[in-house]
């Protein structure tokens, strides 16, 4: 007797706990690509002006809410940018309201309009300690930004300098440490306490650094923290697809207009948002893992965040499907906003009913 491999998959429908919407014209244009497939996704808040004030938080998910047709049922789930400065009045005033729901830390000079971020992580102990009483989730950017630290250990670096004394110094405080890239942060998740947990993307399960440089130099497999060797692409694989509750879906989605990413100084980001859920279904199922597939993209994160599990859910089908190479995405106003997707001309096993 031979068994066939399962022709559709039905999911409760995930969210994404990490993406970047952007503003403006590239919000409208992306949008949809995460809300066709997530129920809820916790949006970014490093747009330039970051979002530091409870009043530019709402604005914003207004503005997230135009960029989608009526009637859909996405719910954005905001954060707050940390500053040096931010008031934790105004962290538990939005907390309070339900305006935002997390709170985000880039250490100054990390990553893409990061440069307001978090000069001291001492510095900030007020808000640290306000976050700790309220308990609302800190997402942390972690990778250090001392130009001395190799770029290929400034996450492991991160850990041992930053995180496990901030860990000892504020027991309590819900962690979430973001797009994980080695089997450093995958060990320290897994052996750590229950209220750390890790987000895990695509395109680290799926390439390891020589992706940007195969054949002369790619710059859409650019990103940060950056891809490492694979030894931790494979640590990431077995983390994702263990079931362990502490890793979940995280997409880091991060669209730059194609001339960012070519430019002299090219933007570090993935715009992997259109084909996310099939990109992480073909990971899941190469390590035999479809059956985990649920629980890292639909149950872990709600459960890390206390919030309800989505009612709806969504159908994979077994059909190969050919990512193009370009996606002209249009904005409200019909202009093409013209981007390179994560697997731009691969063949991806499922498609998303
Ligand atoms: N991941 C990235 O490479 N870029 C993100 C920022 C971030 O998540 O660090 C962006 O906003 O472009
Ligand atoms: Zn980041
Ligand atoms: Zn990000």
């Amino acid at each position: 007797m031979t068994v066939q491999p399962a022709q559709q998959l039905v999911l409760r429908q995930p969210d994404d706990w990490h993406v970047h919407l952007r503003d403006g014209a590239m919000l409208q244009a992306v949008a949809m690509a995460t809300a066709r497939q997530f129920g809820r996704a916790i949006v970014m808040p490093n747009l330039s002006p970051p979002i530091t004030t409870v009043a530019a938080a709402r604005a914003y998910a207004t503005r997230i809410h135009e960029a989608l047709p009526d009637g859909s049922g996405f719910q954005p789930l905001l954060t707050a940018y940390l500053t040096d400065t931010i008031d934790p009045r105004e962290i538990a005033r939005g907390h309070a309201e339900g305006v935002w729901v997390a709170c985000k830390l880039y250490p100054a000079h990390a990553t893409t309009n990061s440069a307001a971020g978090v000069g001291s992580i001492e510095a900030i102990t007020p808000v640290l300690e306000t976050l700790e009483r309220i308990g609302m989730p800190l997402l942390i950017h972690g990778e250090v930004v001392d130009p001395e630290i190799d770029i290929f250990d400034r996450e492991a670096v991160f850990i041992e300098r930053h995180l496990e004394p901030l860990l000892g110094r504020h027991p309590g405080l819900r962690v979430v440490l973001e797009h994980i890239t080695t089997a450093d942060a995958a060990d320290f998740v897994r052996s750590g306490p229950a209220n750390l947990a890790a987000t895990i993307t695509p395109h680290h399960l799926h390439i390891n650094r020589n992706a940007m440089f195969r054949g002369g130099l790619r710059p859409d497999f650019y990103c940060l923290p950056v891809a490492k060797r694979e030894l931790h692409r494979l640590a990431l694989r077995a983390a994702a697809t263990s079931g362990d509750p502490r890793f979940f879906l995280g997409t880091d989605s991060a669209p730059h207009a194609r001339a960012a990413k070519e430019a002299e100084c090219g933007c570090a980001g993935i715009f992997n948002a259109p084909y996310a859920i099939e990109s992480y279904a073909a990971v899941f199922e190469a390590e035999n893992a479809l059956h985990r597939l649920e629980g890292f993209a639909s149950e872990h994160g709600p459960r890390f965040y206390g919030l309800p599990l989505n009612d709806g859910r969504i159908t994979l089908l077994r059909q190969p499907q050919e990512v193009p190479s370009r996606l002209h995405l249009n904005d409200a106003a019909g202009q093409a906003v013209d981007l390179v997707p994560f697997h731009a001309g691969e063949t991806l096993p499922w498609r998303l009913l």
